[in-house]
């Protein structure tokens, strides 16, 4: 294990910090407004957040003068322990939370994937996988097949365990996919029950086509894995879900976008007043395909991901309707593979397995290229790394605000110091890291979670087990006034005329 961890047995030498911590002297960022004022955590709990505070003795304190005093970052697209394309991404819940943790991120929602279609058992396992947890941590659920007994335990998810959005694979044919029957359901079933439905917009069946096109061309190498799903194949995908959603007026969350195609689909929806939300990810946002022409297989293929990173000029875009509120909140979709795994493709793109790193770089990556750049308020960073995503899964403000009463996850950022990613250093189990060697001002200083420092001076101290599922109540804010809506829509049907029998 990487250097600086204290595992479950040594809290002796982790000695889990004093539950009682004055931050004071920051300048304490929410998305609503910033501020010069002390921050003061009692039991895992903001108590309050006002200039010059007064404590007693037994008080931690952490001098943040010169510094931002921020909401952990909340990362809506994660996979750890996913079993995917013949392996198991190398990120379980301890390395990559960790990982997390040390990089800013204080909560994360991970995608539960149903055994054999089956969402309990699915929602069971990933429970089981959570025991090692170090940090909070939500789930969604995906939908890979469609009867009734899924329909069913769509109800038991969000009534019994706690989950609010559920995701529809429109590519990966074959194994993830679904058709638009089972989305047109699964969308009617989610607005049923107040839960958001998200998509994986490629068009599946046209990807295939685009692959088979490839390797009859004898392209097998990591570039061929962009050229066979460009991004038209995101853009139609994208603006079929979006059409789809609004034929059953329900809102639509789109995950990882990664191209101007997609983007622009979403901008459109949106103007249009369709509530619709854009989620790019941090690897579409820093990242071009260059890399996928490198000559060496392992530094091409850690960058395979689906949608594929694109072309220079579409991380620029995607940054561009982030800092305007076209797209709402960052992701990073970490599912990360090490270069042994990556290497399952090597005689054919196909089998490369898809994902990249991202889940201890995204704070970093995004104040350096969006605030340290001037695209970009403080307040909206906060927004769109941690705010949007507590209130898009209705959990804000206990999660995603410094407010008195909100969970205290917090991190302290000097806007003074630097980053610098290598997979040398990175807490990912990854030998890879596809931001390897970059540099950037901003550096996390300090994490707090759940009230307790467990990232200081480069040090984690994080315990196994002490992790919580944080459950997210259906009918978010996505879904206030939707029935308004429908019923302005059988009003203008008009409908059933009251037609008097012809006299035949
Ligand atoms: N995105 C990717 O390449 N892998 C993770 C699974 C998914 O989100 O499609
Ligand atoms: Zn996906
Ligand atoms: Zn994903």
């Amino acid at each position: 294990e990487p250097q600086g961890f204290c595992a479950v047995g040594y809290e002796s030498d982790c000695g889990l910090s004093s539950e009682k911590i004055l931050i004071k002297g920051g300048t304490v960022v929410n998305a609503h407004r910033k501020e010069v004022a002390d921050v003061y955590i009692e039991d895992g709990i903001v108590v309050s957040v006002r200039p010059n505070i007064k404590v007693g003795d037994h008080v931690k304190i952490i001098d943040a003068t010169g510094k931002y005093v921020m909401p952990g970052g909340i990362d809506p697209h994660t996979h750890l322990e996913m079993e995917f394309m013949g392996t198991v991404t190398i990120d379980d819940f301890f390395t990559g939370q960790a990982a997390a943790l040390a990089g800013g991120t204080t909560m994360h929602i991970d995608f539960v994937i149903p055994v054999n279609g089956n969402l309990s058992a699915g929602f069971e396992s990933y429970m089981n996988k959570a025991k090692k947890a170090v940090m909070d941590y939500g789930f969604h659920m995906a939908i890979t097949k469609w009867d009734e007994g899924v329909s069913k335990d769509m109800e038991l998810m969000v009534n019994e365990h706690g989950i609010n959005s559920f995701k529809f694979f429109m590519a990966y044919k074959g194994s993830l996919m679904i058709r638009d029957e089972l989305l047109l359901q699964g969308l009617q079933k989610c607005k049923s029950l107040g839960a958001i439905a998200m998509v994986h917009a490629e068009n599946g069946d046209a990807v295939a086509e685009g692959q088979k096109r490839m390797i009859d061309l004898g392209i097998t190498g990591p570039e061929g894995h962009a050229l066979s799903r460009p991004p038209v194949l995101e853009g139609e995908a994208t603006a079929r879900a979006i059409r789809l959603a609004n034929f059953v007026n329900t809102p639509l969350y789109v995950v990882h976008v990664m191209s101007i195609d997609a983007m622009e689909e979403i901008a459109k929806a949106r103007k249009a007043g369709q509530r619709v939300i854009g989620e790019p990810v941090a690897s579409g946002l820093i990242l071009d395909d260059s890399w996928l022409w490198h000559p060496d297989y392992t530094t091409a293929a850690k960058y395979v991901m689906s949608p594929p990173i694109r072309t220079s000029g579409h991380d620029k875009a995607l940054q561009a309707a982030l800092s305007t509120g076209v797209l709402q909140l960052v992701g990073t979709d970490h599912c990360a593979f090490n270069s042994t795994q990556k290497a399952l493709g090597s005689e054919d793109f196909r089998k490369i397995p898809n994902g990249v790193n991202g889940i201890e770089e995204r704070m970093h990556l995004i104040w350096d290229k969006m605030v340290e750049s001037g695209q970009m308020t403080v307040t909206d960073y906060v927004r769109v790394t941690s705010t949007e995503c507590a209130k898009v899964f209705n959990i804000y403000p206990r999660k995603g605000a410094i407010l008195e009463g909100s969970d205290a996850d917090i991190i302290i950022l000097n806007p003074n110091a630097s980053f610098k990613i290598a997979a040398a250093s990175h807490h990912s189990r990854s030998d890879t890291n596809v931001y390897e060697g970059t540099k950037g001002k901003g550096k996390v200083e300090v994490t707090i979670s759940q009230g307790r420092v467990v990232y200081e001076d480069g040090k984690l101290k994080v315990t196994p087990g002490s992790g919580r599922y944080i459950r997210m109540p259906p009918f978010g804010y996505l879904f206030d006034g939707i029935e308004k809506a429908d019923a302005a829509y059988f009003a203008s049907l008009n409908a059933p005329i009251q037609r008097t029998k012809s006299a035949a």
